[in-house]
């Protein structure tokens, strides 16, 4: 279409348009409800929303095309509705290794998630490939079911530390999983079934986010308990399902690993059979229905590229959480990572700047761009992350201090110029709210050296 034809069709025009239903979606509706009076959003978040925010309408049904000249967008069930001002928040897709390998599993949402249960629940072996968040946490949960875990790198979790707070962890695959303690309270937005005649188009749900898999039993097929073995310094060469052994070229294959739905072969010549293959390998950002017939810069990793206000490059259109890529002059304590602390904090601050220039008011980038941090568990253990946790674009200008206690905790430090810059700290260490500010304060430590990390000082009193 045509702006003007577009234009002819638009049912309604809103003030505001906020597509996606996740987090980042959710928290940029709040935040503009609370400021304004008018508003609306697409997808299909849950209905308390609509209970808490009168002024808001929730529009079940995916946006297929954006037409930024017309200030107008058109969803799945044929209807266009106009904006002044609109927020991008439609997140993520799991990067799979391959396209429609029936074999081969990304987790996002709740269907992904409940797809990989019933899978796990008939399995024996399962291949974990990726060395981020989402491996990490399933070589630990699952049970009852072998893991093969490859890994590109020299230890495991690349995405989040070092190789040695990654030996610090290893052990931890090595003996039973402690007793479950209470189960997660945390508050959630649920999906909704579509309303009658909503849209059929395929838009994958909210990304499961924290604590996804506490609800979740992921038991294999076998009465044993966990066996994870790591395979190190490799990536894919292919992945040949049984049907494809009918080919006498990889006959061998099936004679040497048994038989199994699926063989994977890896670049550091070893071949395993298994039930199917899990692609815990990153995020790609939901982009597609909006690009068509507009003009958005997309950063490297296929983000639309927003700046300090969270504007895209399209007049009006913002873009928020996993879908955006941060392009403004970071601080220099803080990076992107595709999170759901920071697809909140993102949502929120979107909202506020939607606000801010409707009512002509300026804003400054909010302080929780300051610092990088995040709080998650991995096998068990809190792990607290700050700032340049792995020293990010230091080079070799830092120097790292170092304090482990075998299975109780794993602390690390990250200093340039002796300033503190960045923090891993596994365990219950209790440094993160001093380590917090002194990467904040910025303060001078040359003078403390290795007693910063001295368990006999209190260091909380000491820098009180
Ligand atoms: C298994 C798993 C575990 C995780 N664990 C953690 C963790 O422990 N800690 C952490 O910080 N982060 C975690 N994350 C990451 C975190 O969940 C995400 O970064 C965050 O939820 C992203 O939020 P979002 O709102 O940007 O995107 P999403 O949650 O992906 O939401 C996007 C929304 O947009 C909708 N949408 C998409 N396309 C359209 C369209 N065309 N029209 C309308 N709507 C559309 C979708 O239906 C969805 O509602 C995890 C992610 C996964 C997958
Ligand atoms: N507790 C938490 O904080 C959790 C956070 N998450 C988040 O959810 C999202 C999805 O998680 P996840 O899928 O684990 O993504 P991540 O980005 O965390 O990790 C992806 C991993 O896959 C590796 N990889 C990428 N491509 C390939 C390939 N072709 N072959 C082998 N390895 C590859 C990456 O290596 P490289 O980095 O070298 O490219 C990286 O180790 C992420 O944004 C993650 O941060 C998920 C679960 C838990």
């Amino acid at each position: 279409y045509c702006g003007k034809e577009m234009a002819g069709k638009v049912e309604k025009v809103f003030k505001f348009v906020v597509v996606g239903g996740g987090i980042a979606g959710v928290t940029c509706v709040e935040q503009v409800s609370k400021t304004l009076e008018e508003f609306d959003v697409e997808e299909r978040p849950s209905s308390v929303l609509e209970e808490k925010f009168p002024n808001l309408i929730v529009i079940h049904s995916a946006v297929k095309s954006l037409h930024t000249e017309s200030h107008s967008v058109e969803t799945a069930d044929g209807r266009v509705f106009g904006y002044e001002k609109l927020c991008i928040c439609s997140g993520g897709r799991p990067k799979l290794l391959t396209q429609e390998n029936p074999h081969v599993l990304g987790i996002r949402d709740t269907d992904s998630a409940q797809e990989f249960q019933k899978r796990l629940s008939k399995a024996k072996r399962i291949v974990v490939v990726g060395n981020g968040g989402i491996a990490l946490e399933l070589v630990y949960e699952v049970e009852g079911c072998e893991v093969i875990w490859a890994v590109k790198d020299k230890a495991i979790g690349n995405t989040f530390f070092d190789a040695g707070a990654a030996q610090f962890l290893i052990p931890s695959l090595e003996v039973d999983k402690p007793e479950k303690t209470a189960p997660c309270k945390r508050p959630r937005y649920t999906t909704e079934e579509p309303a009658a005649g909503a849209s059929q188009i395929f838009t994958p749900g909210s990304a499961l986010g924290p604590d996804w898999h506490e609800g979740i039993d992921l038991q294999g097929a076998e009465q044993v308990s966990r066996r994870v073995s790591v395979e190190y310094q490799c990536e894919v060469e292919k992945i040949v399902t049984s049907e494809e052994l009918h080919n006498p070229q990889q006959q061998t294959l099936r004679l040497e690993n048994g038989s199994w739905p699926v063989y994977i072969q890896l670049t550091n010549g070893k071949t395993f059979g298994c039930d199917f293959v899990v692609s815990a390998t990153g995020v790609v950002p939901n982009t597609e229905p909006f690009l068509h017939g507009n003009n958005f810069a997309q950063a490297d990793d296929g983000g639309l590229q927003v700046n300090d206000q969270m504007m895209t490059s399209e007049p009006d259109v913002y873009a928020a959480g996993d879908v955006c890529t941060a392009c403004w002059e970071h601080s220099p304590m803080w990076q992107q990572m595709r999170l759901w602390t920071q697809a909140r904090q993102m949502g929120w601050y979107a909202g506020r700047c939607m606000v801010s220039h409707i009512l002509s008011e300026p804003v400054e980038l909010d302080f929780c761009f300051e610092l990088f941090s995040h709080i998650t568990k991995f096998f068990n253990y809190k792990v607290v992350l700050l700032g340049k946790f792995n020293g990010q674009g230091l080079g070799s200008n830092h120097e790292l201090l170092v304090r482990c206690t075998k299975g109780h905790e794993y602390v690390k430090v990250v200093l340039s110029g002796g300033r503190m810059v960045g923090a891993v700290l596994i365990g219950e260490t209790d440094l993160e709210e001093t380590f917090e500010n002194l990467i904040l304060n910025q303060m001078d430590l040359t003078q403390y050296g290795e007693e910063l990390l001295n368990p006999d000082i209190d260091i909380e009193d000491y820098f009180d």
